[in-house]
């Protein structure tokens, strides 16, 4: 495997002055191509402000970010904004879904943009995709008449319809109930089995147990970085539980 995104010593602090906080603090972390990395702790500990960071979402302090060995703060603006949408994906919890135009539309927008001769292809897997999580039928819907799971499904399909190298995704079943977090952890690990590096915070032990490796946060730091070798989920869920107990959480 190689190395897809390497984060060297970055640190991160939000506020100015006497309530500046530190939030990342001295991280290096390499993420290898297709690994499945789940990202847990305590709240608060700098799991989403790390997701943020080494996506490119958000600046660092210092330190440096590679993407395929290019370092995000030394990218204009422009080059910045095409990596992210082409070759990264992103499930976030503020969707960012255009109100007016229906959720195919808002799934597709952003690849049509950047592939405008595929657009009868692109409808095609949108709608596959929708299939897939379960959210077929609602694609002529507008935001407002959908669900929070609902919506939450949609954002993946956005997020994955590209085919990004590698996905980023905060909390991807936060909003669902356990039979639309099944269909969406096996979705995950098929495209992880057909080569998409995935990179995700997760507060459920269920979520994490799925992943090949877990990074454990605690106070801005990686308290540990646990990869396994067996597929074994119950296994894995028992470690993340005995980790958890060991970390407050
Ligand atoms: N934009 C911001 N401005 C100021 N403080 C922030 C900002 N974003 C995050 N923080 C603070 O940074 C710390 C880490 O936040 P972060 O969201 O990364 O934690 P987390 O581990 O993902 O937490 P949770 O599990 O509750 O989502 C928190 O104290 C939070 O209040």
């Amino acid at each position: 495997m190689t190395s897809l995104l390497q984060a060297k010593t970055i640190n991160k602090s939000f506020g100015e002055g006497k309530g500046r906080k530190q939030v990342l603090k001295n991280i290096s972390v390499s993420i290898q191509d297709q690994d499945f990395i789940a990202i847990m702790g305590p709240s608060g500990s700098g799991k989403s402000t790390l997701l943020f960071t080494i996506s490119g979402m958000d600046t660092i302090d210092s330190g440096q970010v590679l993407f395929q060995n290019q370092d995000l703060a030394q990218l204009s603006e422009r080059n910045l904004a095409q990596i992210r949408r082409q070759e990264m994906g992103f499930v976030f919890q503020q969707a960012g879904f255009i109100p007016q135009i229906p959720l195919i539309d808002n799934i597709v927008l952003a690849s049509y943009n950047d592939y405008p001769s595929n657009k009868k292809a692109l409808y095609q897997k949108a709608k596959a995709l929708m299939v897939k999580v379960g959210i077929d039928g609602l694609e002529e819907r507008l935001v407002s008449q959908v669900s929070g799971g609902q919506l939450q499904r949609a954002t993946i399909c956005r997020a994955i319809l590209h085919q990004p190298k590698l996905l980023f995704a905060d909390e991807p079943t936060g909003a669902l109930n356990s039979q639309n977090s099944q269909d969406i952890l096996t979705l995950f690990t098929n495209l992880n089995a057909d080569g998409m590096t995935i990179v995700l915070v997760t507060h459920d032990p269920m979520v994490a147990a799925k992943a090949k490796r877990i990074l454990f946060m605690k106070d801005g730091q990686i308290e540990s970085d646990l990869q396994f070798t067996q597929d074994d989920s119950n296994q894995k869920h028992q470690v993340v539980l005995s980790k958890m107990a060991d970390l407050g959480i």
